[in-house]
């Protein structure tokens, strides 16, 4: 079935559909009533607001700044309340089953260990208390009837200096829920060269990793990410799109990095509403996805941060249906682009194409197939 004969997406099809989500922080997708009552277990003080409605709202319009360094800021309270073995253990098993409830069936989902060290926990212990949590979430979601497999990726932040250690720690527990690493935080001032140590080890180790980079800055970070610390996929890579010229006339015109990267099938994980809110994008119709998608760019879509832009996988994609008339054939295309990206190995990668992705979206065309039959054969028999 081509693009052209299939249906608009409903909403519902949307939340059925089976989704991969390669770009997702644990600390940006806490349930706001889980940040209130933690705070009060923790004895954190500092939320701006104490009824979780309230706190979504606060979250949601303080990282509708324009300014990364400025939505970044919303995290400190979200960390504040991830400093203990089981406030980690319960926001991780709360994720895994909010994205299952969600539809999502394999996620990568990232943190910065460095990040929760203030209760007095080693960087093991948090890695292993979300790993517990992410093994939780997936057990609940089967009780109530869902699949997910969840992977960790641990992130070291680039305005610090622990990026090579947090390497090694990801190293150390790759066959126990991690599956690979990132940098992120402030792009501006911190180039991913500063954390080149880290790169080459993850390199030796024959180990994965993805690179915040082209999201508030432009070529150069993706370059740098690319050709001096040899990423395997670009966090967000949006600004790709500042190496690219069209013409009036429609003609395309790519420059050599842009052509590296659609040619050596670099990922790029694509984060449509978080681009909005911190400037990267000014509108959805805007968004750099439109013409990625065209040109057959490996793109990928993702939710970054689900609290700070009260979105989810299944609002990405209601968003780019309404905005560019994608049909299941797309949400297909750029799921199955996402599996073939993820970091576990190339087996269980193509087992989760062709035994989940591929069936369920065959499942839901088949069903509008046939309720399109059904109402042809009631519109024959009432012209009749
Ligand atoms: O979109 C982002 N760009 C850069 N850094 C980010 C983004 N979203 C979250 N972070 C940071 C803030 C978190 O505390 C950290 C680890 O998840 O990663
Ligand atoms: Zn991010």
């Amino acid at each position: 079935m081509t693009s052209q004969t299939t249906p608009a997406v409903t909403l519902e099809q949307i939340r059925r559909a089976p989704k991969a989500l390669l770009h997702d922080h644990l600390d940006g997708g806490l349930r706001p009533g889980t940040i209130v009552e933690l705070a009060r277990e923790t004895g954190y003080d500092g939320l701006p607001e104490t009824e979780p409605d309230k706190l979504g709202t606060w979250f949601r319009e303080a990282a509708d700044s324009g300014s990364l360094e400025r939505y970044l800021e919303t995290f400190s309270h979200t960390c504040a309340v991830m400093q203990t073995r089981d406030a980690l253990v319960r926001v991780a098993a709360e994720c895994a089953e909010d994205l299952a409830e969600d539809g999502v069936v394999y996620a990568e989902i990232r943190y910065a260990p460095e990040q929760h060290l203030e209760g007095g926990l080693t960087l093991e212990q948090v890695v292993e208390a979300v790993d517990e949590g992410f093994r939780e979430g997936e057990r609940r979601a089967r009780e109530n009837g869902h699949r997910i497999r969840v992977g960790a990726l641990l992130t070291a932040m680039r305005h610090a200096a622990r990026a090579l250690e947090i390497a090694e720690l990801a190293n150390r527990y790759r066959d126990h829920g991690v599956v690979g690493f990132d940098i992120a935080g402030a792009e501006a001032g911190y180039p991913p060269t500063r954390h080149l140590d880290a790169f080459e080890y993850l390199k030796r180790e024959n180990n994965h990793f993805t690179i915040h980079a082209g999201e508030a800055f432009g070529l150069p970070s993706i370059w740098q990410a690319l050709q001096w610390c040899g990423a395997d996929r670009l966090g967000h890579g949006v600004r790709i799109i500042d190496d690219i010229e069209v013409a009036d006339d429609g003609t395309v015109q790519l420059g050599r990095l842009a052509s590296y990267v659609r040619d050596k099938r670099i990922p790029l994980e694509l984060c449509p509403t978080s681009n909005l809110q911190t400037g990267a994008a000014d509108s959805y119709a805007g968004h750099p996805i439109g013409l990625l998608r065209k040109l057959h760019f490996r793109a990928t879509v993702n939710t970054d941060n689900r609290l700070m832009s009260g979105t989810s996988m299944s609002r990405e994609f209601k968003e780019l249906v309404d905005t560019f008339g994608y049909t299941l054939d797309d949400m297909q295309w750029f799921t199955v682009n996402a599996m073939k990206s993820a970091f576990i190995p190339f087996d269980e990668r193509l087992a989760m194409i062709n035994d989940v992705i591929k069936p369920g979206y065959a499942e839901l065309k088949s069903e509008w197939l046939f309720r399109q039959t059904a109402a042809g054969g009631d519109l024959a028999e009432s012209s009749a």
